[in-house]
């Protein structure tokens, strides 16, 4: 499926852009006057070949879920179980992106690429895997969202956790495949059921580390500049966790032109999943809404894999793990909001989509001078 997907993505519409800039300057407002919306506008245009683009709406939310076998190093203070439990949260909608996903009127799909543990009343991986975005029968009745649509779950575990990235490759070539397969095929689903909008969730306990470790192999940046404290760790652990992640670097040594070798050495489920759900989301010149360091790490790989995919990432946030700074400099993206925010579960991108509504509404909406009869300078 990776190398169709990649097949399909084009570069941005040149004549769309230059259309959309023209526009730009001749709308009632000072030229340059909204910033860094104006360029995301323009680039919105060039991703949907079309001036102006359609509105980034309805938005669907991806969770991809999965567990970590560097989790036993110590580099998170939360137990592994946490990954399960958070799920079940997010299927019941008593998470944060469930509550950001009612105010927004977006959809939550949780996909579980690699969770460790699986909790009652979740399925078994044994046991028929349920319809694809079906809700489970047998949960309670989770909140709806602000449609009435419950959040929903794809289950598509690729295996129940990774290897330990610090002593073997995290994943074979064979599953790193397979989770990419499964990103592909989560945003496959969200656009054939409407969805004009992607945001980036994840959830794993311990993925900030196979997240600055892909980050320090994709950008070259000395793993000090790149692994942050996650959740919650103090100077002793961090110290170790940098250490781990150098380790790990020196161990793989990773090729970064070999994008998929550099996730399964150092990589997880979520990560290589996000960066399917990406390239997806490019051939079907979608706007994919990137959150934080985990989503930045599976950018580099998507852009490493094809360039052109850049195309359709718009940084929702600036998380202050500062792998995500480090990240976003290499793919030349701007983060819309900056709120000190570090949650994950696509919360920052999420609350960045009504600013990419924006942007297109100023192509679509705002008068002209001349339309408007107002005088330019
Ligand atoms: O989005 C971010 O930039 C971000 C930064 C720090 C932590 N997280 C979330 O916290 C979890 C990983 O943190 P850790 O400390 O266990 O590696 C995982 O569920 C992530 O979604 C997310
Ligand atoms: C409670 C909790 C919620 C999360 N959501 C995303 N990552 C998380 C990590 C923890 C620990």
């Amino acid at each position: 499926m990776l190398d169709q997907i990649i097949g399909q993505i084009r570069p941005l519409d040149a004549a769309a852009m230059a259309a959309a800039r023209d526009r730009q300057a001749r709308l009632t407002k000072p030229p340059g006057s909204l910033g860094v919306l104006e360029e995301l506008s323009i680039r919105l245009a060039g991703l949907a070949g079309t001036c102006p683009p359609p509105l980034p709406e309805p938005v669907a939310v991806a969770v991809f879920a999965g567990d970590h076998g560097v989790h036993a190093r110590g580099v998170s203070p939360w137990p592994q179980e946490v990954t399960a439990q958070m799920v079940a949260n997010f299927l019941s909608g008593g998470a944060v992106i469930n509550a950001f996903a009612r105010q927004l009127g977006a959809t939550v799909t949780v996909v579980d690429v690699g969770v460790a543990t699986v909790l009652d009343p979740l399925p078994d991986r044994d046991e028929p895997v349920p319809d694809r975005n079906e809700p489970l029968s047998d949960q309670d009745e989770p909140a709806p969202d602000r449609d009435g649509r419950p959040p929903r779950l794809i289950i598509a575990k690729v295996r129940a956790g990774t290897r330990d990235l610090s002593v073997e490759p995290a994943l074979t070539r064979t599953e790193t495949l397979a989770a990419i397969d499964a990103g592909i095929a989560t945003a496959r689903t969200l656009l054939d059921a409407g969805a004009r909008a992607l945001v980036t969730g994840d959830m794993g306990i311990g993925n900030t580390t196979p997240a600055a470790a892909l980050i320090a192999a994709f950008t070259g940046a000395d793993p000090a500049e790149v692994t942050g404290r996650g959740t919650g760790i103090d100077d002793a652990t961090l110290a170790r966790k940098t250490e781990l992640v150098g380790a790990a670097l020196a161990r793989h040594r990773p090729d970064p032109g070999d994008p998929v070798g550099v996730l399964a050495a150092v990589g997880g489920c979520e990560h290589a999943a996000l960066t399917g759900f990406m390239l997806a989301a490019a051939a079907s010149r979608v706007p994919v809404i990137l959150d934080g360091v985990i989503a930045l790490s599976a950018a580099l790989a998507a852009v490493a894999l094809c360039p052109d995919a850049r195309g359709a990432m718009v940084a929702g946030h600036l998380s202050v793990e500062p792998g995500a700074s480090v990240a976003l400099a290499h793919l030349g993206l701007e983060p819309l909001i900056s709120l000190g925010m570090r949650l994950g579960e696509g919360t920052g991108a999420l609350l960045a989509t009504p600013i990419v509504a924006g942007a297109v509404r100023v192509l679509q909406d705002v008068a002209t001078f001349d339309s408007a009869g107002v005088s330019e300078k």
